[in-house]
């Protein structure tokens, strides 16, 4: 039997914790993450998806409940140290990259993580051609800007980029947090279709927040939608092979 990537175990978040203003975010989520699963997660604002991935990513502590990592309890695992699995691409795309250095001075540093800068920048002439190849499959030009600074990109290379850095080392977990959201609709539709790629190719699993219902229901082997910090549908195999915008949108009410 197939062992668990990731559970959560009857997590609960509560913010402003002894205030009359005391909420509780996310109610007794119980998940369990299989590996190779590409999760799409929906659901209106302020439902709790964002919390959900503050407490995976650990950014936030879970108040009740536990997270288990391939079995290990992660529920109190710093952020840094969920770094050595798991990787998150935001919305904005100025975050996940350095501004000031080029695109292959970003894929390298995302590569050596950890290491000194002059041992990492030494090792960059031989490992162009590779990283050119590796580029080439988000099919927005960024090939021919790898000696560009990131900064001077356009916000659909830049994405591109923060999704290439972030799987470079194969995660365990990769959370997309509305990774295509900032983008036009030609641009989104491009990085969609690559992130697409990598996560089969790569048998990555992902986890992946979009307000794109098309995407939610096109991409992905399993759907949740979430409603006022609970999992309101969780699916999967024929149900979400048959799901359409109309169905999906009654979830929502
Ligand atoms: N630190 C906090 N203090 C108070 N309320 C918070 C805090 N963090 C989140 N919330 C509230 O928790 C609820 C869930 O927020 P969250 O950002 O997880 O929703 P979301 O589903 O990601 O929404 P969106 O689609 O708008 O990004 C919201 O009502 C939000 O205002």
């Amino acid at each position: 039997m197939t062992k668990p990537i990731l559970e959560l175990k009857n997590v609960t978040t509560v913010v402003n914790r002894g205030t009359a203003s005391q909420t509780t975010i996310l109610k007794v989520i119980n998940l369990t993450i299989n590996p190779g699963d590409f999760i799409t997660i929906v659901g209106t604002n302020g439902a709790g998806k964002s919390t959900l991935f503050n407490v995976i990513g650990g950014n936030l502590t879970a108040d009740g409940g536990q997270l288990l990592h391939n079995g290990q309890d992660i529920t109190h695992l710093s952020q840094e140290g969920r770094t050595k699995f798991l990787a998150r691409v935001f919305q904005d795309p100025k975050l996940g990259t350095a501004p000031r250095m080029t695109v292959a001075e970003n894929l390298l540093l995302a590569e050596k993580r950890g290491q000194a800068r002059h041992l990492v920048f030494r090792r960059l002439k031989s490992r162009l051609t590779e990283f050119k190849t590796l580029v080439a499959t988000m099919n927005n030009g960024l090939e021919n800007r790898l000696m560009t600074a990131t900064g001077a990109l356009s916000g659909g290379q830049r994405q591109a980029l923060s999704f290439l850095m972030a799987t470079l080392k194969r995660p365990d977990i990769l959370l997309l947090d509305e990774h295509t959201a900032a983008l036009d609709p030609h641009t989104s539709a491009t990085l969609m279709a690559a992130t697409d790629q990598r996560i089969r190719e790569d048998k990555l699993t992902a986890l992946m927040i979009t307000h794109h219902m098309e995407d939610a229901i096109h991409y992905g082997n399993r759907l949740l939608v979430f409603k006022d910090g609970q999992i309101k549908a969780d699916l999967t195999g024929k149900d979400k092979a048959t799901l359409t915008p109309e169905k999906l949108a009654a979830y929502f009410e």
